[in-house]
């Protein structure tokens, strides 16, 4: 373990952990010396009275290496682990302490495969940002140990206690400017550090402009249309683009286009800087186009924020952060639009629509089809965007009266 982790250790037990265990989170702490306290939560007594737990939680003091090396993880565990090993996400974190969390991969192994897992360990140990923990439990089966190898190699030995569920997801802790970003500044620097491992990021860092002003009022107004892929989002831009004489345009821009795929494959972190990136070249195009006619724009920052959020939270819509909270402020250097649609539907005509078109997009898209959940948070993290807020359109009737409805609005809102 590398001396810089020695701060991280001072702490560890003050830190909550949490293991998704068969699809709820299981949240437990650990302690020096038992006080007669409870035992260990009883979700562990589930595992087999052979079976010997892990843990490695990616402590990384660069957050780009660090964040690509928990992506690449779950994948090399999956290949080099004995079958059955049922790996499963984790993390660690000091409550309400911002930036304190961390994310890893927790797992079982039988008796009989203990060398095999433990070189596999020892190597990743060695040349990786990883804390590496076991978990054994006492003859009684009722208590649960969590052994942490130390600098000197020694083992700290800690008991498993239960803790109580956080009153946030712990990945709210870490959200801002790593899975929403809030500045031009912030977005770019996460781009400039990752241009060695990724070429194409100096042909977007070339693109972006060189310097923002968000408070300059474009003449014309700026009409942002979202929603979940299929909701009409197209159809809806293209009509009004005709109907108002306005410009179109989109984030991620056109002149992105060939290098979003390669960015959809990196980790969270990179990718959401991508996107954000994408919304200030927008932004620029914005301000040059609303010189000369109104302008639609087709996604903006409501798209990057909601479905960054709803991918960083786990479980139902409480989990999300709660209403007003600040991950949900619109950047301060980023254009704001004069009004903000929103395409809401019902998720059964949104699939007829998707089977009609015919093709399915980003993971995250087929995502939303799988996964009921993932679809509400979205929808639920547009909703709670304000500076500006969206206003819903049902997106249920004809083309026609959707394009009325809106038409309505921009009158309304916009003194059209
Ligand atoms: N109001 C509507 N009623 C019925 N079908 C619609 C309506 N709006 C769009 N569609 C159809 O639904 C599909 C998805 O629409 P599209 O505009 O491509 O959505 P998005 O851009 O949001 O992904 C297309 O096949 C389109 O023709
Ligand atoms: N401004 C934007 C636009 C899209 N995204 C992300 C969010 C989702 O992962 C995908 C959705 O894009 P998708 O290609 O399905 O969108 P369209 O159907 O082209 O409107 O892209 C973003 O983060 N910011």
């Amino acid at each position: 373990m590398a001396r810089s982790l020695k701060p991280l250790v001072q702490r560890w037990s003050s830190r909550v952990f949490s293991v998704e265990l068969d699809g709820a989170p299981l949240y437990f702490a650990v302690r020096e010396k038992l006080r007669g306290g409870p035992a260990s939560p009883a979700a562990f007594s589930k595992l087999q009275q052979e079976d010997r737990c892990y843990s490695l939680l990616v402590c990384s003091g660069d957050r780009i290496r660090g964040d690509r090396f928990h992506w690449e993880l779950r994948d090399k565990l999956l290949r080099d682990l004995p079958p059955g090993s049922d790996v499963t996400s984790m993390s660690s974190f000091l409550p309400e302490e911002k930036g304190s969390l961390l994310k890893g991969y927790f797992f079982k192994s039988r008796a009989g495969d203990s060398p095999q897992v433990e070189e596999l360990l020892g190597d990743l140990e060695q040349r990786d940002p990883v804390l590496v923990c076991s978990y054994s439990r006492s003859e009684d089966g009722q208590q649960w140990t969590q052994s942490l190898r130390s600098a000197e190699k020694n083992l700290l030995r800690f008991y498993v206690v239960p803790s109580e569920a956080p009153e946030h997801h712990p990945s709210v802790l870490n959200m801002i400017n790593s899975d929403v970003f809030y500045s031009l500044d912030e977005a770019s620097e996460v781009l400039r550090k990752c241009d060695d491992i990724i070429p194409e990021t100096r042909s977007v860092l070339r693109m972006l402009p060189s310097r923002v002003d968000a408070r300059s009022k474009p003449d014309f107004p700026v009409i942002v249309v979202e929603g979940l892929d299929a909701t009409g989002k197209t159809t809806l831009t293209e009509s009004l683009r005709d109907a108002l004489g306005a410009a179109l345009l989109r984030s991620p821009p056109q002149c992105l286009s060939t290098w979003r795929a390669r960015f959809d494959r990196e980790p969270p972190l990179i990718r959401r800087a991508f996107y954000a990136a994408g919304n200030y070249i927008t932004a620029e195009q914005i301000c040059q186009a609303a010189t000369r006619s109104p302008v639609i724009v087709d996604r903006f920052w409501h798209s990057t924020a909601a479905y960054a959020i709803a991918t960083a939270v786990t479980g139902p819509v409480g989990n999300l952060p709660h209403e007003g909270s600040e991950v949900y402020c619109w950047p301060s250097d980023l254009l704001q639009p004069s009004l903000v649609v929103l395409l809401t539907l019902d998720p059964e005509e949104r699939k007829r629509r998707l089977r009609s078109r015919g093709l399915m997009k980003t993971d995250e898209e087929q995502e939303l089809d799988h996964n009921k959940l993932f679809r509400l948070r979205v929808e639920e993290a547009y909703r709670r965007i304000i500076g500006p807020a969206c206003i819903t359109v049902d997106a249920s009737p004809s083309a026609d009266l959707v394009l009325q409805q809106a038409l309505l609005l921009i009158r309304a809102k916009c003194h059209l």
